[in-house]
């Protein structure tokens, strides 16, 4: 991608379709007056009179204890400099939306107008009381040393300058495990750090901790080797200064183990590194211009080990995986400090992690065959869902060994339960799905790509790498449409109605007329059916001329389904096709079925159901646990749908022991293992998180799935065919661009499994 189209991009991504990137949204019910009553005056008021008898009770009544400040004055903003509090607020919003996204923690991001030390602290005094934690960001030094160490000394709440200690942690476990894979020994590195600001000084300080020696450090800064005869050095800068006679940046380099960049883009020399000592050690973290280019670097020492702070390339040393973590364990034992233990507690935490053998579900999402540890992973991925459930726990640990925890952990093992639902987020899924996709591209006819919405989907797809898009439609429109939204990659273009293809429709339609003659369609009739999009594309994916078919956008479910019944096979043992929605929820993934197809469907069908879905979900990498659902619990009604239900399930029991169903069961019972343990304790459910719920009709299914996406604005894929031997998926009117770019990653994991199943078949044969 060009410059200036990410340029654009960025852009547009902050500006629409809300500005900036983050919301508030209430937590308590609020739909009546007697909500308000109780949200508002007079029930507010019960809460507040009880904080003022003991203010602790701001964490009992308030979210005071899951909300950090993210707080800058805008006087070092990533490695853009002095750029002032408004313009620093992009970076602000985008730290409070990776607190929420990796850890759960809310975030208030605070821009404020003061450059003097004390009005600053004064400042963040002064509203400190509305936080559990206070995060500084993006101050720079030497103010920022005296900023965190009154703000820590006269609040009792954890600070922590984020740039200073996220940085130190971050770059000290990778550091300890880029020397243990070279084999080198800390108390010898030659360490040359370049930068002597906020970040670079507080790292430094960090590895002497870990063994480094102070007389094998050299630092510098914008004038080169600090140095003992300099003049007007602060005492920071002063703990560091040499007298050797080293003056420049490529003097200090030779020889070095180490290169430790905490300061500009493009300030080091392939040169410079060639004259690094064996198996160099380069962090080079300045974001978002790194101090060499990573490619640059590794094609210049082919011994090297490079890291950078930007999350294109391996080795991402940046902040990123340790604010959001370090807080949740600080804020889970309510510390009231950060203290040097914690610290040392997530170095070792993640450099231990990357150690550890590597989550297939994170190779996926980097888009990788199989990461181990080494030169080219010294240190785990922001996305390791692992990261949430192993680093809180080590600083909470150590937080309370060193005594500043308020409320320790009784329950390590559910403490570890509760960090792992925190991360059920939704997007989560979508990303492996995506990834998936990215893995193994495959040929995607979009069959409106002549509309807006849709040619814009196949853009996202191309450009994301998502699958390679082919357009079907009227081709002067889709060339307009082309234009009109920049989208000037060459993609195949097919127009089913026009003389070029008259061949391919010929063709298709001999084909299709050999299939249906019997069932009285005449050749001539077949060949002029090709001249709608849904036949031909269909055709297309029968022919091995595209892999997946995405269709629907514009026309109503049943006309779309139609010709792709009458062209598409079934899944061997298949009667009838079903249909499953994968609801994106705050709790996990959870599959609703059948959502569009069987109105009424009988015991056997429902079996049917059950089991085409529970293949798919198992296809999608997840194991089903699932529950029949209906208004009744186990037999509690003499309905026919209880009845139903309930052959359903014995049928399934009694010869799929292992196929994890049970019902039928109220919703509420299905989705709450609580309330299932406690009046149900026989279920087969028990013990296990319920991600699949199979409707007794489709009404209930359709109503459900409908309802959970406009009131909770869960986001939803689907719905989804199951049991067509092709990749074949209908949109519903009007999807959204996401929708059908989701449904696109779908479709082409799909042509994979099924390309995958084809193959084993065929070997078998
Ligand atoms: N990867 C990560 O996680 C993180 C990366 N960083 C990056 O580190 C850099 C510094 O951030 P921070 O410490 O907060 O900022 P500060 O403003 O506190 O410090 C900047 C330092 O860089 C020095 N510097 C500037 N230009 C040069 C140069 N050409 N050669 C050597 N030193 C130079 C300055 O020197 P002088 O003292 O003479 O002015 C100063 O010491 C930024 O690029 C930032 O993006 C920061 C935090 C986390
Ligand atoms: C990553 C970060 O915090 C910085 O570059 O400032
Ligand atoms: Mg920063």
């Amino acid at each position: 991608m060009s410059d200036s189209r990410k340029r654009h991009e960025a852009l547009l991504y902050h500006a629409k379709p809300k500005p900036g990137k983050i919301e508030v949204v209430p937590t308590k019910k609020y739909a009546t007056q007697h909500d308000l009553a109780l949200a508002y005056s007079p029930g507010v008021a019960e809460p507040c009179l009880e904080i003022v008898k003991d203010k602790n009770n701001a964490y009992k009544y308030t979210a005071k204890g899951n909300l950090v400040a993210v707080i800058s004055n805008g006087t070092a903003v990533l490695g853009l400099g002095d750029i002032g509090p408004e313009a620093s607020k992009p970076v602000m919003e985008g730290k409070g939306l990776l607190f929420k996204i990796f850890a759960d923690i809310d975030v208030f991001d605070i821009e404020v107008d003061a450059t003097d030390v004390e009005l600053f602290i004064q400042t963040v005094k002064a509203i400190a009381p509305t936080f559990g934690g206070i995060n500084l960001e993006d101050i720079k030094a030497p103010e920022a040393f005296e900023i965190e160490r009154r703000l820590k000394e006269e609040l009792d709440i954890p600070v922590m300058h984020d740039d200073q200690h996220g940085t130190a942690i971050i770059s000290a476990a990778a550091l300890k495990n880029a020397i243990d894979i070279t084999n080198k020994d800390i108390s010898k590195v030659k360490i040359v750090v370049n930068g002597a600001g906020a970040a670079a000084i507080s790292c430094t300080l960090l590895y002497l901790k870990l063994g480094a020696k102070k007389e094998n450090v050299v630092m510098c800064d914008s004038k080169g080797v600090i140095r003992s005869d300099r003049d007007n050095l602060t005492s920071q800068k002063a703990e560091f200064a040499t007298d050797r006679d080293l003056h420049t940046l490529d003097e200090a380099m030779h020889n070095a183990d180490v290169f430790i960049g905490l300061s500009k883009g493009n300030v080091v020399s392939p040169e410079m590194l060639l004259t690094m000592a064996k198996d160099p050690i380069v962090f080079a973290m300045a974001n978002p211009v790194a101090e060499i280019d990573y490619d640059v670097a590794v094609a210049t020492r082919k011994d090297i080990i490079m890291a950078t702070g930007r999350s294109d390339h391996p080795n991402q040393v940046n902040n990123v995986l340790g604010f959001p973590f370090i807080f949740r364990g600080a804020l889970d034992v309510r510390a009231t400090k950060i203290n040097e233990e914690m610290k040392m507690a997530a170095v070792h935490a993640l450099a231990d992690l990357a150690k550890k053998s590597v989550p297939e579900q994170v190779n996926i999402v980097y888009d990788e065959v199989s990461l181990a540890y080494g030169r080219e992973y010294i240190i785990p991925k922001p996305f390791d869902p692992r990261l949430i459930y192993e680093i809180p726990p080590a600083i909470a640990k150590a937080a309370m060994d060193s005594g500043v925890a308020l409320e320790p952990i009784e329950d390590w093992d559910k403490y570890r339960e509760e960090l792992m639902e925190r991360s059920g987020s939704g997007s989560k899924e979508i990303r492996i799905l995506h990834n998936r996709a990215k893995s193994n591209r495959k040929r995607i006819v979009f069959a409106e790509a002549d509309h807006i919405d849709v040619l814009k989907a196949a853009q996202r797809v191309h450009d994301e790498k998502i699958g390679d898009p082919i357009l079907l439609g009227r081709k002067e429109v889709i060339l307009a449409l082309k234009a009109e939204i920049g989208f000037t990659a060459i993609v195949p273009i097919i127009d089913p109605k026009i003389d070029e293809e008259t061949e391919r429709r010929e063709r298709f339609g001999k084909i299709y007329w050999q299939n249906r003659r019997r069932k009285g369609r005449t050749l001539s009739e077949a060949t002029k059916l090709m001249r709608e999009r849904n036949y031909f594309a269909a055709m297309m994916v029968n022919e091995k001329e595209a892999d997946a078919l995405i269709t629907g956008y514009s026309r109503p479910y049943p006309t779309v389904l139609k010709p792709i019944l009458e062209l598409i096979e079934k899944d061997k043992g298949v009667t009838k096709i079903a249909a499953t929605n994968l609801m994106l929820t705050k709790q996990g993934p959870l599959f609703l079925a059948d959502t569009t197809i069987n109105i009424n469907p009988t015991a056997k069908e429902l079996v049917k159901i059950t089991q085409m879905t529970g293949n798919f979900v198992k296809m999608l990498g997840m194991k089903p646990n699932m529950a029949m659902v209906s208004f009744s619990n186990f037999g509690s009604s003499n309905s026919e749908t209880s009845k139903k239900i309930s052959e359903a399930v014995s049928y399934l029991h009694r010869h799929f022991p292992d196929t994890v169903i049970d019902g039928e069961l109220q919703a509420d019972f299905a989705l709450n293992p609580e309330m299932l343990a406690k009046e149900f304790p026989f279920s087969k459910l028990n013990g296990k998180k319920v991600n699949v719920l199979i409707f007794p009709n489709l009404e209930s299914a359709n109503i459900t799935y409908k309802l959970m996406k406009q009131l909770n604005h869960a986001e939803s894929i689907g719905p989804i065919i199951l049991g067509l031997s092709k990749p074949v998926h209908i949109l519903q009117l009007g999807s959204s661009v996401d929708e059908m770019v989701n449904m696109a990653a779908l479709a082409a994991v799909d042509a994979q499994e099924k390309e995958k199943r084809s193959k084993i078949n065929n070997n078998l044969v």
